[in-house]
């Protein structure tokens, strides 16, 4: 099984594998959404019905929720939470403060509001997510249905007077169908190819009508956990300063690589 998977996705895995080890019994967990949040998912479901690990999720989408309960995590509402220990989500990039830009699964609001509504955001990332600068990665702006047009012509404006380089927005699509996020909104990708000042960027997005919520999340992970193709897995810790370097036996897992969750 082990051959069959790319390096990428054996880095994703042990990013994964080794951020599940962080969670603990009696914990308010946030889960993300995407291929790697997917191999947590799995992770935190062995460790349930293996080791007994009892902790209660909140999900941030309707594919996680599903994925979660299927390998018997106790799924529950944000609100019944109240609060997160701990939110371990995916990323599109992240750069040296561990800035990130997310949405590329279309789920960046309730991801934004789980992660921000915990104590501790985890980011597991394969290596290539690095980055110096944010903004390779087209950036995902969840807008309103409603005048969505207008919404983007004022974005791209706004672009303009702010003198980002790259201007081109794009509705996201789903096949033929624009791309509808959980909370029935659309997505507009915005190629901006390098972000200068992504804090100005984040809160000038969020002044336009008709955006809901911007994918660059500034001030909101406290640590990553980067996987690599052979197993080796490094956790950077913001607040704390420290890094740390471990490998994970790729071949003790092969159960688990049995079905790619996403
Ligand atoms: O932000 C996300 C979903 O909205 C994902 O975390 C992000 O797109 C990374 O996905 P993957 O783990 O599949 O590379």
């Amino acid at each position: 099984m082990t051959a069959e998977m790319s390096p990428i996705d054996k880095a994703k895995f042990v990013a994964a594998k080794r951020a599940s080890d962080l969670v603990e019994t009696g914990m308010r967990i946030g889960l993300g959404t995407g291929s790697t949040a997917a191999w947590l998912v799995r992770c935190l479901g062995e460790r349930v019905r293996d080791q007994g690990l009892r902790i209660r999720a909140v999900a941030t989408s309707t594919r996680t929720a599903a994925l979660a309960r299927e390998v018997g995590i106790d799924v529950i509402a944000l609100d019944e939470a109240g609060w997160l220990d701990l939110t371990i989500d995916g990323a599109d990039e992240f750069d040296g403060d561990l800035n990130l830009i997310k949405g590329g699964g279309g789920a960046l609001l309730q991801e934004k509001i789980v992660a921000t509504a915990s104590d501790r955001m985890v980011v597991i990332a394969d290596a290539g997510k690095e980055v110096e600068k944010l903004g390779a990665f087209p950036l995902p702006v969840e807008v309103i249905p409603f005048g969505w047009k207008a919404t983007q012509k004022m974005i791209e404006e706004m672009l303009v007077s702010m003198d980002v380089l790259g201007r081109k927005t794009s509705l996201r699509m789903d096949q033929d169908a624009p791309f509808v996020t959980d909370e029935g909104n659309r997505i507009l990708d915005l190629h901006l190819n390098r972000i200068g000042n992504a804090r100005q960027l984040a809160l000038a997005l969020n002044q336009v009508p008709g955006v809901v919520e911007n994918g660059l999340f500034i001030d909101i992970c406290d640590a990553v956990v980067i996987g690599h193709g052979d197993g080796r897995v490094d956790l950077r810790d913001i607040n704390a300063g420290t890094v740390e370097h471990d490998r994970l036996d790729l071949g003790e897992s092969d159960n688990l690589f049995s079905d790619l969750a996403d």
